[in-house]
């Protein structure tokens, strides 16, 4: 959004506010833009630590619900996963960015992340009305799970219970969406034996913004975005294309992965964009929807890669 007034400019009471003005204005080409537009948004649970986060993360999916979008939750919860497991004296590791998840840990899982974090969202959301509906890949047939290991220095690495989505009936999702409602989804999905498994939620978010044919993903992590120089980060990448993103996915590590691999394989599976930013800032989603510079990175068909550096210097 162009902000041409100062902040000398900023309300005075009983004054109209220019600033305010300005800002609202500013908005104006993305309302046009996203109406009607269904918007996936992942909420990744490093994102939702605190309480004040999640109620700010609450009212930006009102608002853009509001404000004619048609926007789509998903949520992770990892870290509150980890917290319960702990408690309960239950071991779990990560290989690959994804965790090894024995039956008795995803009870934990499904108990964590159905019984706990979409309830606390679906929550949240509904103080601004009757608008959230939680429901996990166990609903009406979202998704169907294919158990999947995955590849860590070369050697194949069994997950246990954890799936990748192999399918997804989006038409409970779609109903919502037509009612109004704001779907609130839960990464847990059972095979065609009906033996329940855990996706990781960045690729969950993805195969259901494919299928829902989706303007756009958002995922909400705890970091800038992709930095291109991790561990020691500086840079961020602030626009890459999908081709560009393939070939340094085999570099990234942990977290990293499975988001990435997420961007890219919705934009292949159709949707206009994914980007990653940081959901540690206040209401990230209306900045990133409604600003014209772009905050985070952003996997776009066509672009050559850029930092986020090198984007403003550019704008
Ligand atoms: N190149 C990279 N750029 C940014 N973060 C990275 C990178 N490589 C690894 N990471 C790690 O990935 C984490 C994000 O993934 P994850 O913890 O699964 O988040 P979420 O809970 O939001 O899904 C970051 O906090 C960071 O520690
Ligand atoms: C297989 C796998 O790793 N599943 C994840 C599901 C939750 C998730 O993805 O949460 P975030 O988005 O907060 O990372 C887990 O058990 O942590």
């Amino acid at each position: 959004m162009t902000d041409e007034t100062t902040s000398e400019t900023t309300s005075q009471p009983g004054k109209p506010d220019p600033y305010k003005a300005a800002t609202l204005a500013g908005a104006l080409p993305w309302l046009k833009a996203y109406h009607g537009k269904i918007v996936v948004v992942k909420y990744g649970g490093n994102a939702m630590t605190d309480e004040t986060l999640k109620r700010a993360f609450a009212e930006d999916i009102a608002f853009l619900r509001f404000a004619g979008f048609r926007p789509v939750v998903v949520h992770g919860g990892g870290p509150q996963i980890s917290q319960m497991l702990d408690r309960l004296g239950i071991e779990s590791e990560f290989r690959g960015g994804l965790r090894v998840t024995t039956p008795q840990a995803m009870d934990v899982v499904r108990m964590v992340l159905v019984g706990q974090v979409q309830r606390d969202l679906v929550g949240l959301i509904n103080e601004h009305g009757p608008l959230a509906v939680g429901l996990s890949g166990e609903d009406a047939g979202l998704f169907t799970a294919e158990a999947t290991g995955t590849v860590v220095d070369g050697q194949e690495v069994d997950l246990g219970l954890v799936g990748e989505v192999a399918q997804v009936r989006p038409e409970a999702v779609l109903d919502l969406i037509e009612a109004g409602r704001i779907p609130v989804v839960s990464s847990v999905a059972p095979d065609v034996d009906g033996t329940v498994h855990n996706v990781n939620a960045d690729s969950a978010a993805a195969a259901l913004a494919s299928a829902l044919g989706a303007e756009k993903l958002l995922v909400l992590t705890d970091v800038e975005g992709l930095y291109l120089d991790w561990p020691d980060p500086e840079e961020v990448i602030g626009e890459i294309s999908p081709e560009a993103l393939e070939e340094i996915l085999p570099t990234l590590a942990s977290g990293m992965i499975p988001k990435m691999k997420a961007c890219l394989q919705a934009v292949r599976g159709g949707v206009g964009r994914a980007t990653v930013v940081d959901g540690r800032q206040p209401h990230a989603v209306l900045l990133e929807l409604f600003t014209d510079e772009g905050v985070g990175t952003q996997v776009l068909p066509g672009v050559t890669t850029k930092t986020r550096k090198a984007r403003e210097i550019q704008s």
